[in-house]
């Protein structure tokens, strides 16, 4: 019952989530582990959101999805230092999924 673009959407986000090994963006940062988070982010952002949004047809593009991606990874950057393992692989993550976003075919696709 997926439509193709729910299909694209989430083969994309299942290599995304390949260049993210320790899960640090699996799922939403908490209060409990990230002291201080919820009034620092104002737009937090998660692979589990992400999933939650191409099931509920939130997503009408891939630029959107790109959207979400980006802040994510900018989440961490700004609530996490330059020196912490969060912000050095959010930093990684986001240009190796913006390397996966930005692939030739799927500007071809309108995917
Ligand atoms: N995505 C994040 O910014 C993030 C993820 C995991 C995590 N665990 C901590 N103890 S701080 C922290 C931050």
């Amino acid at each position: 019952e997926q439509t193709p673009l729910q299909e694209a959407l989430n083969q994309l986000i299942r290599q995304l989530q390949r260049k993210d090994p320790n899960a640090f963006f699996a799922f939403p940062v908490t209060d409990l582990i990230a002291p201080g988070y919820s009034s620092i982010i104002k737009r937090p952002m998660d692979f589990s959101t992400m999933k939650d949004k191409v099931k509920k047809e939130c997503y009408r593009s891939l630029d959107e999805l790109k959207v979400d991606f980006r802040v994510m990874c900018e989440n961490a950057m700004i609530y996490n230092k330059p020196e912490t393992i969060y912000h050095k692989a959010a930093r990684k993550l986001l240009h190796s999924g913006m390397k996966i976003l930005n692939q030739r075919f799927l500007m071809s696709y309108k995917l």
